[in-house]
C-alpha cells in the first residue's frame, strides 16, 4: 500500500490502460513497483511444492480414496499457485513474459525421494507453458500446459486454457496399471486493483476426472459470495456417472484450512471427518536449482538475470534496455524461422495430434479432444526421448555464447 500511494500517478494511468486492453496479458505495461523478476515458466513448480502429498495416492489401494487423495493434493497446491506472491510481497505482481524456448528446471529431494521439474515455454503466440513433474520412487507424473485469456469487467478476469494429466501407477509388482486424472484449471480475477494492492481470487468450478471411474468437482468463491469468506472452496468426490452419490466432501479455505469428510456435506460431523489440511502450516519442500553458471543459457533465472537484478534495484532504464535485447533477438529468430520455413524445436515437449487421456476422459471433463490447440499453440505432451537427448547434451563455452547472442541478444 505504501508503494501504491507513492506511485499513485503511475497506478491510475495503469488502471486506465487496462480498462481498454485487448485480452493479451503480456501486452500490459505495469508500473515498476508491480513488476516481478519471476517469469511465468517458474509457476509450474507450484504443482509440487509438497512432493509427499503429490505422491500420496500411489500408496493407496482403494480407488475412491485415491481420488480423494488426488483432490487433497490438488487443493494443497492452490495456496502456492495463487496466493504465494501476494503473501510474499504484499500484493500480486506482474510476472515476466517468457520467451519461446525458455526453461525452468529443478528438483525436490525429500521424504518422497527425488521429484524433477521440467517447465518450458512451448508457444509464444499465444503464450503457453508446458510442464512435466515426475517422482522417481512412485512413478507419479504430472504433465500439462496452460495459456491465459484475460478480459476486463470492473477488474481483470482471467480464464485459464489448458489442462493437466496426473498419472499414477497402481497395483502391485509387474501388474501395475497407469491410472489417469484429467484436471481442469480455475478461472480467476484480480481483487484490490483500485487500492493498488492486487491479489488473486478464484472463481467458478473445475473438475478432476479419473480413469478409475471416480471424479471430483471443486467450487470456488470469495468474500460476499456463498460463505462470505475469501478463498472459499467446497468440493465433492463421486462416481463419474453419478454426481449425486457423494463419497467425500471438502469444505474450507484454500489459503488457510480445509476439512475432508466422508459422505455428503449434510452428514458432516466429527465422526465423518477424514482429515484436516492446514495450508498455512504445512511447510513446503525447497526446489533446488543449478547455480546460474551451470544452467542452460535458456533457463529462466540465467536468461533473465540482468533484468531481474535491475528490477530488484528499481532501475527501470536498465530493465527496459535488457528486456529489449531479449525481445529483439526473439523477434529476429521468429522472422528467420518464417523466412526459412522452419519452426523452433521444443526441447522437452511435442505437439500431439491426439491423446489417449483426452480421448478417454475429455468428454466427461469438458476438455476438447484437440486440447484447445488453437488457443495454446498445440496439444503439448512430454517427449521422453527428447528429454533424454536434452539432458545428455553438454554445451561448450562457445556454444553457450552463441545461444546467448542469437536468442537473448547478449
Ligand atoms: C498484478 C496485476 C495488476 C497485473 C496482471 C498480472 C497477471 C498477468 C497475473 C496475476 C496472477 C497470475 C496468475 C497466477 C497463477 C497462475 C497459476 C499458474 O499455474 C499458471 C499461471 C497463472 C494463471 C498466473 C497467470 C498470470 C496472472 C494472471
Amino acid at each position: 500500500m505504501a508503494d501504491a500511494t507513492a506511485n499513485s500517478g503511475s497506478w491510475s494511468a495503469f488502471l486506465k490502460s487496462i480498462a481498454s486492453f485487448n485480452g493479451d496479458l503480456s501486452s500490459l505495461t505495469a508500473p515498476p513497483f508491480i513488476l516481478s523478476s519471476q517469469s511465468l515458466t517458474e509457476f509450474s513448480s507450484y504443482w509440487a511444492t509438497h512432493p509427499p502429498i503429490f505422491t500420496a495416492a500411489a500408496a493407496e489401494s482403494d480407488p475412491a480414496k485415491r481420488a480423494m487423495l488426488v483432490l487433497k493434493w490438488f487443493l494443497s497446491t492452490l495456496k502456492h499457485q495463487y496466493a504465494s506472491r501476494s503473501e510474499q510481497f504484499g500484493n500480486e505482481k506482474k510476472p515476466l513474459n517468457p520467451f519461446l524456448g525458455e526453461l525452468f528446471l529443478g528438483s525436490w529431494n525429500d521424504e518422497a525421494g527425488k521429484t524433477t521439474l521440467i517447465s518450458e515455454q512451448v508457444s509464444h503466440h499465444p503464450p503457453a507453458t508446458a510442464y512435466c513433474i515426475r517422482n522417481e520412487k512412485t512413478g507419479v507424473q504430472l504433465e500439462g500446459y496452460n495459456a491465459q485469456k484475460a478480459s476486463f469487467k470492473s477488474t481483470i478476469i482471467v480464464k485459464q486454457i489448458g489442462h493437466a494429466v496426473l498419472t499414477i501407477p497402481v497395483g502391485s509388482g509387474d501388474s501395475k496399471e497407469l491410472e489417469r486424472y484429467l484436471i481442469t484449471l480455475p478461472s480467476l480475477h484480480i481483487e484490490g486493483l483500485i487500492f493498488g494492492a492486487p491479489f488473486v481470487e478464484l472463481d467458478g468450478s473445475t473438475t478432476i476426472t479419473s480413469s478409475s471411474g471416480y471424479s471430483a468437482k471443486i467450487d470456488y468463491s470469495g468474500k460476499g459470495w456463498l460463505s462470505g469468506k475469501k478463498n472459499t472452496v467446497i468440493a465433492t468426490v463421486f462416481p463419474t456417472d453419478n454426481e449425486k452419490e457423494v463419497l467425500y466432501n471438502v469444505t474450507g479455505q484454500w489459503t488457510k484450512e480445509f476439512e475432508i469428510y466422508e459422505g455428503p456435506a449434510k452428514k458432516n460431523s466429527k465422526s465423518t471427518l477424514v482429515s484436516v489440511y492446514d495450508a498455512a502450516g504445512t511447510s513446503q519442500s525447497e526446489l533446488k536449482l543449478e547455480p546460474l553458471e551451470k544452467q542452460h543459457p535458456l533457463e529462466s533465472r540465467r536468461a533473465w538475470s540482468k533484468v531481474a537484478e535491475a528490477i530488484q534495484k528499481s532501475d527501470m532504464d536498465t530493465v527496459s534496455i535488457e528486456k529489449t535485447k531479449i525481445e529483439q533477438a526473439q523477434r529476429l529468430m521468429r522472422a528467420k524461422e518464417n523466412a526459412g520455413n522452419h519452426t523452433w524445436e521444443r526441447r522437452y515437449f511435442k505437439a500431439a495430434t491426439e491423446d489417449e487421456t483426452l480421448t478417454l476422459l475429455g468428454k466427461a471433463a469438458g476438455v476438447p479432444l484437440d486440447g484447445d490447440k488453437d488457443k495454446t499453440g498445440g496439444l503439448w505432451r512430454f517427449d521422453a526421448e527428447k528429454a533424454a537427448k536434452a539432458d545428455a547434451e553438454q554445451l561448450n563455452d562457445e556454444q553457450v555464447a552463441e545461444i546467448e547472442k542469437e536468442l537473448l541478444g547478449q
